[in-house]
């Protein structure tokens, strides 16, 4: 399952909008398609979008034809940064990709492959690492609620919070994941696509279950993945994912979020100052295009804060920390990102 792959000015994408039920690919030669692939989701998850963009951009550079390079190169980004407000992935990929742009095409272009390349193979690094961490939670018959989709189609390897899911399973330990359908795009159902492809036992529940699973003691943990983490550690991930933390807290069941260090955003204090993306009114009245309720005003958020408080521990690609200023503070002081 290759969800981003990139030759020779071609980017190629696994159409997410279609799984589990059709396996299609779609290949771009063009920065502004890209751009409206992460708009509709074609690709999503915030490692996925950072990777997708930082290729975008190498894309774009091939587009030039004629004019300021550089002006060129600073629409493209521009395009590429407009496109998902919330994953902080996008912004810190573009930015990296922006450092190595020059006056001249043939050698900006060279340079933003190899730019991309390493943000893909970091990602893949920090995947394992975070899986690592994770794993010594996932002994014999544990069991999991998971939100979303941190996974292999979010990312570029092991996914982030399911990472730990492949590890173990590979190690032959026997253990239970639910997965939350996730409402409204139903990304629960490609976190369930992927675990069972590779054999993990899954169970896909409706978000209005996660709770009662809680309640009749059957989560050892909850995992979740996240698009942005505040210097405060509060934490944004997929609407519901608060609900989730609430009655994690309720019930005594760890909460854990799977981070890799460029989700965090220490420029913003705390989580009520991350911009959260609001979504088209279709994705609440229809799905895949059946209209399921009225068509009236909808309030359709994609995602939501999570007080630091509500959470057990924020696992990096360094290890598990506490969901502190201080401790975010200490992990990014040792010079893991400036
Ligand atoms: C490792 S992916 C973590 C998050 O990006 C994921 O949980 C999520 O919220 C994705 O949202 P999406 O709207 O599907 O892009």
């Amino acid at each position: 399952m290759k969800t981003i792959s990139y030759k020779d000015g071609k980017l190629t994408l696994l159409d997410q909008t279609q799984l589990p039920h059709q396996t299609t690919y779609i290949t771009y030669t063009e920065h502004e398609k890209i751009a409206r692939a992460i708009e509709d989701m074609v690709v999503r998850g915030a490692p996925a979008i950072g990777i997708t963009a930082a290729y975008g951009v190498a894309v774009g550079a091939r587009e030039y034809q004629r004019g300021s390079f550089k002006e060129h190169m600073t629409r493209v980004i521009e395009r590429l940064q407009h496109t998902r407000p919330t994953a902080v992935n996008l912004h810190w990929a573009l930015k990296r990709v922006h450092a190595v742009v020059t006056d001249h095409p043939a050698e900006t272009i060279q340079a933003l492959e190899q730019e991309a390349e390493r943000i893909f193979e970091e990602d893949q690094a920090i995947n394992l690492a975070i899986g690592q961490h994770l794993k010594r939670l996932v002994t014999e018959s544990s069991a999991f609620l998971i939100h979303c989709n941190p996974g292999r189609l979010a990312t570029s390897d092991y996914g982030t919070a399911t990472a730990p899911f492949y590890l173990a399973h590979v190690e032959g330990v026997k253990f239970k994941v639910y997965s939350d359908e996730t409402r409204p795009r139903l990304q629960g159902a490609l976190t369930a696509y992927e675990l069972s492809e590779a054999g993990i036992d899954v169970t896909v529940i409706t978000d209005s279950t996660a709770a009662t699973l809680m309640q009749q003691g059957k989560i050892t943990a909850v995992f979740v993945g996240c698009d942005r983490v505040a210097a405060n550690g509060d934490v944004v991930n997929k609407i519901g994912t608060l609900p989730l933390a609430i009655a994690a807290h309720y019930f005594k069941v760890p909460f854990y979020v799977a981070a890799p260090t460029p989700t965090f955003d220490l420029t913003i204090e705390d989580g009520s100052h991350i911009p959260i993306e609001e979504r088209h009114a279709t994705e609440v009245t229809h799905i895949r295009e059946q209209p399921v309720t009225i068509e009236g005003t909808v309030y359709n958020p994609a995602f939501d804060v999570t007080p630091a408080a509500l959470i057990t521990g924020i696992v990096t690609e360094h290890g598990e920390i506490e969901p502190t200023y201080e401790a975010i503070k200490n992990l990014f002081s040792k010079g893991e990102k400036e």
